[in-house]
């Protein structure tokens, strides 16, 4: 079907501006005012804001393996109720992804039930553990988009530099789970006063800065596409920030939690605040900041993690770590970050979408121009609202972000010109 969306507001020379667009076979073919189209379905989008299609590089569907927290369906249908069109999907399933018939099942499987343009990681090492590495090109042809281990750390220093030679070789990001098993001393938050308040082990920031320091200096000496996964230090910040000036092949994400939250947010003993990272200190939190501002940092990505209530309801040292975040990214960061004019609209947008977008040169563009593709979200910015967990379509409802009243709800979610999502949709 084709759509005419009449009168919403998009983004153009920054400024937002009433403005009629045309999808036809899938594509924006035409923006402008006045615009008609006999043939097309017509939407009045009564001002609502038109952003391109949001791109998040890190998601967890849990499907196969672990169905009763998230499957491709549910995993996809949450992406879309966020405003997400493309999702990279991480390896850490059961069947791995780690042989050219798994890959390939995952990437029908994909196709077959998401929603929304899915990219599949593939492992950088066989059952995502070991040190053997898997077959990269032929997992390429396969239709990985991209290696990961997230999850876990990789460990031994030559097995990650061996990876990085023969991932530069075939020309696909490497992203990576920096931490350090032998640092983590069985922490389950940030290491700091908060935990030492709560009773709970650490973990301190140097987990992730160590084995991120030992994998700028292989990246260098590889020239591999070094994605860092869920920067959470100030000091990573640093060490990301002195590796692109030194010309690295580095990018890296972070998450809307990391951004929100210090560990003085978490008021108790509760699995909700649960992740990995942690959730850090306040310094750590202001750096993350500083570091999207002056691009050090190039994009945001959830890391959708979506556990049972059951698991989640435990204490801290018990609950498995990992939150949701599809669903109210967009809402939380532009309430909490635009709002305040801290960010603009525009550069929320750049990181949600188009810098993600082009870091890992997908086919989808995180652009509104004629021609593109037809991934699309429309946000409503002025009426705000509250997260509920009936209202998720994740399986999960593990996030301390319930009952949280925030603008920015998304009205309608299109994936190559289809509406994968609309207001009030339902599994
Ligand atoms: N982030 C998390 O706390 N958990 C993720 C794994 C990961 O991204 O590290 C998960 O799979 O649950
Ligand atoms: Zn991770």
């Amino acid at each position: 079907m084709d759509y005419l969306l009449k009168n919403g507001r998009l983004l153009i020379n920054d400024h937002l501006q009433i403005c009629d667009l045309l999808i036809t076979d899938g594509k924006i073919a035409a923006l402008g005012n006045d615009l008609t189209a006999a043939a097309a379905t017509t939407l009045d989008l009564q001002g609502n804001f038109v952003s391109p299609g949001l791109v998040d590089l890190h998601v967890h569907l849990r499907d196969p393996g672990q169905t009763y927290k998230e499957t491709i369906r549910t995993g996809s249908l949450a992406a879309a109720h966020g405003g997400f069109t493309f999702i990279g999907a991480m390896p850490n399933v059961t069947p791995v992804p780690d042989n050219v018939q798994q890959v390939q099942t995952m990437v029908q499987r994909n196709r077959a039930e998401g929603v929304v343009h899915i990219g599949q990681y593939a492992t950088i090492t066989t059952e995502r553990t070991g040190r053997q590495l898997v077959d990269f090109p032929a997992l390429k042809a396969a239709g990985a988009f991209a290696f990961s281990n997230d999850g876990s750390g990789i460990q031994n220093t030559a097995t990650m530099e061996q990876a990085m030679r023969a991932v530069a070789e075939v020309g696909l990001p490497l992203a990576a789970h920096v931490e350090d098993d032998s640092l983590i001393h069985g922490g389950v938050m940030n290491a700091g006063t908060r935990a030492e308040q709560l009773g709970l082990p650490g973990i301190s920031n140097t987990v992730e800065t160590a084995q991120l320091a030992r994998d700028l200096a292989l990246a260098q000496a590889t020239g591999v596409h070094y994605h860092v996964c869920h920067v959470s230090t100030a000091e990573s910040v640093q060490l990301i920030r002195d590796a692109k000036e030194a010309g690295v092949n580095v990018t890296c994400e972070v998450t809307p939690h990391h951004l929100l939250l210090s560990d003085q947010d978490i008021p108790a003993d509760d699995g909700n605040y649960k992740m990995n990272p942690p959730l850090r200190s306040e310094h750590d939190r202001q750096a993350l900041i500083v570091g999207l501002l002056d691009g050090t940092i190039d994009c945001i990505a959830t890391d959708h993690a979506p556990h049972s209530d059951a698991e989640k309801q435990q204490s801290m040292r018990q609950a498995p770590f990992g939150i949701i975040g599809s669903e109210m990214a967009f809402s939380l960061l532009y309430t909490n970050f635009v709002k305040t004019r801290i960010f603009t609209l525009k550069q929320l947008i750049n990181w949600l979408s188009q810098k993600p977008a082009q870091i890992f040169q997908l086919a989808t563009s995180g652009q509104l121009s004629v021609g593109q593709p037809a991934d699309i979200a429309v946000f409503d910015l002025d009426h705000p609202y509250q997260i509920t967990a009936v209202s998720l379509l994740s399986k999960g409802h593990n996030t301390p972000f319930i009952d949280t009243q925030v603008c920015g709800e998304t009205v309608y979610t299109f994936v190559a010109g289809q509406i994968a999502y609309q207001r009030g949709g339902t599994k």
